[in-house]
């Protein structure tokens, strides 16, 4: 036995040898190859530099000579002041990168957080070793039983800082199937779901609780077969939790003594509101029973009632922002909250390996903009980019898969099955393409994305922040972002600024796109299916805009419908009925005022009407 048990050990060791010298390897290819590539964009930003100095001299020199239209003239005042500031934070920036690190990491071991054998087994083969600092600030109040609100930014490991207290806390009260629910984590997306559910599974691989998910899409009636067996451990959306709880005889969720809330600003925003409502109050706020009548050793069994019986439950709330509706729950829910937030003070909300510029595009040639740009790096890179409405999405989608662009989607209006199978294959992925809405925005953790190009601007700076964090995660990874922006669409870097978010210009080069905007016309209008599709993109797309919470910048008044049209591949305007509210209060509410991270500006939070809200108008659905 002792002999098999050393065999195993050995051949366990050196698998993990091989596997670690893989990974090394990998590792030095790709530092070498973003070495290569920074030197390029270093170069690249030095020429940008000196060409822009040239050209604000130019345009100085022609200021004072010409009579330009008041307008023409306002926008260009704001693009001075705009690379101004750049010119002036980049300078800074050298200084503040010279003065401090930059790193996620902490010097402190899993080992010395007294963890359970078994989960600090799953840890080992999950291969990690040192704490993220939101771990380390984390993880020991909530072993502790305390209530926490923690906030780190994108892919600093917030969701194994509160996936191992709740894994202990389940050991620890030794927690059997039929105790039911002791922990419940909510999520606002089902990816981030099945995500995090397979995380906790991993670290549950030793122990003997039990973990489940529910999420909307999925078949029900499965789910329910799981939760009545028991479920310790459950990850949930909001919407089928609820359903759930209000619906499902033997789920037993009378035991719960932690929930936890991932992207909680997200969770809070309005239309998740109306469930999150009903489901905390459905939830047992004391802990009424324990599994002490299975506990043998009479002074733990004492210690854990006089422990536990004392407590309400457990709760916190994480996400790498914070808005003013986290802070009110935590004060009126949460018990004498624990307050992380692990980069107060620093620069910038966004992670350092991370280069974000912006392209002003005119919007006649923003589809040509994507499709010189997709096929740039097509093939060579692995490129996430976002569009404001599901329809918009599945068109662009359609349209690229035709003129032979390979790409994934995934958007609300599809089958959950589908939106699953395409999640995994982009996580596999080691170059390829999604398109997708909002719900790839939060939380996902695909591994190695070199690019994030939001070819719909975001919401506000707080979606930016999300939808730019799926590269760039981790350690010392690196990563680039693009935002594409309408000349009308200027004033949006100035509230990414307000909010701490780096951007720099990249030059719009309209001789170097495609020329295909003719064939695009021709393809689509020849095509039936993609017509189809193409007008209904168009439709939400104005839809999308119109229902915009940042009036002051994104104001459907302004568009102007034939260039909207272009960039849809239409030569004219397309016969479709359009709702502009003119007066403009849209479907969506509007922003909360900017007041993320405990009460420090960070990224503007904001309320969201859109898609379907429940009892509301389904104008579009923007998921
Ligand atoms: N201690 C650690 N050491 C090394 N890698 C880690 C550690 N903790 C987590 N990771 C890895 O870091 C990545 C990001 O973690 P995670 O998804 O939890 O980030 P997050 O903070 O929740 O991000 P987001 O705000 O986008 O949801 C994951 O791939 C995870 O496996």
């Amino acid at each position: 036995m002792a002999d098999l048990d050393s065999e195993q050990q050995s051949s366990e060791k050196k698998e993990m040898k091989t596997e670690k010298k893989k990974r090394s390897r990998d590792k030095a290819k790709i530092l070498k190859q973003l070495a290569v590539e920074a030197e390029e964009q270093k170069a690249e930003k030095k020429k940008k530099k000196k060409l822009k100095q040239e050209v604000a001299m130019e345009d100085e020199e022609t200021e004072a000579i010409s009579e330009e239209k008041p307008k023409k003239k306002k926008q260009k005042k704001k693009k001075a002041k705009i690379e101004e500031e750049e010119e002036e934070e980049e300078e800074g920036d050298k200084v503040e990168e010279e003065s401090s690190g930059n790193g996620i990491m902490t010097n402190e071991t899993f080992e010395s957080l007294g963890l359970s054998d078994n989960t600090y087994k799953s840890i080992k083969e999950m291969g990690f070793a040192r704490l993220t600092q939101i771990q380390a600030r984390a993880i020991p109040p909530l072993m502790m039983g305390k209530d926490v609100l923690g906030a780190a930014r994108t892919g600093s490991g917030k969701t194994i800082a509160f996936l191992i207290p709740a894994v202990e806390l389940l050991y620890h009260v030794r927690f059997t199937p039929r105790n039911g629910t002791g922990v419940i984590v909510i999520c606002p997306t089902r990816e981030l779901a099945i995500q995090s559910y397979l995380v906790a599974k991993e670290l549950l691989k030793f122990h003997s609780q039990t973990v489940g998910k529910v999420i909307g899409g999925e078949n029900r009636k499965k789910e329910t077969e799981i939760l009545v067996k028991g479920v310790n451990l459950l990850v949930a959306t909001p919407g089928r939790l609820l359903d759930h709880l209000e619906n499902t005889d033997g789920f037993v969720f009378k035991n719960l003594k932690f929930l936890v809330m991932d992207e909680a600003d997200r969770i809070l925003e309005q239309n998740f509101e109306e469930d999150m409502k009903k489901i905390i109050k459905l939830l047992p706020k004391v802990f009424l029973l324990l599994a002490y009548c299975e506990l043998t050793n009479d002074s733990i069994r004492t210690q854990c009632l006089n422990f536990y019986l004392l407590q309400t439950r457990q709760t916190s709330l994480f996400s790498a922002t914070q808005t003013s509706k986290v802070e009110d729950l935590a004060r009126v829910s949460l018990t004498s909250p624990v307050y992380i937030d692990v980069d107060e003070g620093r620069k910038e909300v966004t992670n350092e390996g991370l280069e974000q510029g912006y392209c002003i595009v005119p919007s006649a040639k923003r589809l040509l903009f994507l499709i010189t740009f997709l096929k740039r790096f097509h093939g060579m890179k692995k490129i996430m980019v976002f569009f404001s409405t599901c329809k918009s999405t599945k068109f662009h989608a359609d349209l690229f898969r035709y003129i032979k662009i390979d790409c994934l989607a995934i958007h609300g209006v599809m089958e959950q099955s589908k939106r699953t199978s395409t999640f995994f294959q982009f996580v596999k992925m080691e170059t390829g393409l999604l398109l997708c809405t909002n719900v790839g925005a939060r939380g996902l953790d695909f591994p190695h994305v070199d690019w994030i190009v939001q070819y719909d601007p975001p919401d506000d700076p707080t979606e930016y922040i999300h939808r730019v964090g799926r590269t760039a995660r981790g350690e010392g990874a690196k990563g680039n972002a693009l935002l594409v922006l309408t000349p009308q669409e200027l004033q949006f870097i100035q509230y990414l600024k307000a909010a701490k978010i780096p951007v720099i210009e990249h030059e719009f080069e309209e001789e170097k796109l495609l020329n295909v905007q003719a064939f695009l016309e021709k393809t689509i209008s020849k095509n039936s299916a993609l017509s189809v599709s193409a007008k209904e993109a168009y439709k939400t797309y104005i839809a999308g805009y119109d229902s915009h919470s940042m009036k002051d910048v994104f104001d459907a008044r302004g568009l102007v419908l034939k260039d909207v049209a272009a960039s849809f591949g239409f030569s004219s305007p397309p016969t479709v009925l359009l709702k502009i509210h003119r007066g403009g209060d849209g479907y969506r509410s509007k922003r909360e005022p900017v007041n993320n991270k405990f009460n420090r500006a960070r990224g503007g939070g904001r309320a969201r009407g859109g898609g379907r809200a429940r009892g509301g108008r389904t104008k579009f659905e923007r998921y």
